[in-house]
């Protein structure tokens, strides 16, 4: 069991759309949403070997501040629970949940301490949207261009050991200012990458109702020195980016770097150069 088809046992107590997407929003009423987004990251599943404290503080920020960002909002404030197995780590770890807050405009404005066996942190944050660029996972219409920015595949690479791309995996920046531009390009939906390219394909197209066709000429792998570039590209988590589907008369407005990888189409499904995509990604299992 994975922690998708364990969320399946409880959408009926909390809602459809409220278990599908990065945020839950709430209308202040004067034009804007709030967004806000929690995650829990722990050392042994998500802290990989040799992180110092400043890089384990600085991703448990980051993997909140980018769902934020891929709402097209800005990350206002971060709250930071930390459970700690020596209280030595705080310091360091809380230095570098700052500095990733404060990259991207946003404040640490509490949290809590507790002692625990293994370190484990919760991160909340909220940001600010006006409604009309609001982006969510919904949205996407056939016709629409699926594009991506960044290059899906680095962080796997580094977790396979390639030291280039080891600031990717480990101090990942959350794209709050190309979430903000794609969402006032008037993009139809939008997320972040953070558990792989092919689930978060699959996410999105069962929260719009639609399909996606890819073309694998289009891919901008990325340079590895071993492994497969396209299995880091389609199934490697951690990366942040954002993927996000708008209407072609739109992207000359877009002032971002992004690659088109496909087309949104009214059949449900994953396709790249014809063939179904494996539905598979970065999770958490029992
Ligand atoms: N324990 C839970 N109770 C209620 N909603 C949850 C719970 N866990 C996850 N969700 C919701 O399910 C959706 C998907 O969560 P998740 O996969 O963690 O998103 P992300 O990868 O963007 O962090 C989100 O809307 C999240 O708020
Ligand atoms: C062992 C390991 N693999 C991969 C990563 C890269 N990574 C960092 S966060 C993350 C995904 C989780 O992020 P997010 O979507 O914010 O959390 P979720 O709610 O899906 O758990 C990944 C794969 C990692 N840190 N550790
Ligand atoms: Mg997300
Ligand atoms: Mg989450
Ligand atoms: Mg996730």
């Amino acid at each position: 069991m994975d922690d998708r088809s364990l969320l399946d046992s409880i959408r009926h107590l909390i809602g459809e759309d409220e278990t599908a997407d990065d945020c839950a929003g709430f209308d202040l009423s004067d034009g804007r949403i709030l967004v806000s987004s929690t995650d829990m990251l722990h050392e042994t599943t998500d802290f990989p070997k040799g992180m110092t404290e400043f890089e384990k503080g600085w991703m448990s920020a980051a993997v909140t501040l980018s769902d934020i960002a891929s709402c097209g909002a800005q990350p206002i404030q971060l709250l930071v629970a930390v459970g700690l197995d020596d209280p030595a780590r705080l310091v360091p770890f809380m230095e570098g949940a700052v500095a990733c807050a404060e990259s991207v405009g946003a404040k640490v404005a509490g949290g809590d301490i507790d002692s625990h066996t293994e370190l484990t942190v919760v991160t909340t944050g909220f940001g600010i949207v006006e409604r009309s660029c609001c982006c969510r996972r919904t949205g996407a219409s056939p016709g629409d261009l699926v594009c991506i920015t960044g290059t899906p595949g680095l962080a796997m690479a580094a977790l396979e050991g390639d030291e280039r791309y080891r600031k990717n995996l480990l101090t990942p920046v959350p794209q709050v200012k190309a979430g903000q531009k794609i969402a006032r390009a008037k993009a139809s939906s939008m997320m972040d990458i953070s558990d792989g390219l092919a689930i978060s394909l699959y996410d999105m197209a069962q929260a719009s109702g639609v399909g996606f066709v890819l073309d694998s000429k289009n891919f901008n792998l990325p340079d590895v020195c071993s492994g497969s570039a396209r299995e880091y590209y389609l199934y490697g988590g951690g990366d942040f980016g954002l993927l996000f589907c708008i209407p072609p008369a739109c992207l000359s407005a877009l002032d971002t770097d992004y690659t088109v990888i496909g087309t949104v189409v009214s059949e449900k499904g994953v396709w790249c150069d014809g063939d179904p995509v494996e539905k598979r990604g970065y999770a958490h299992s029992w």
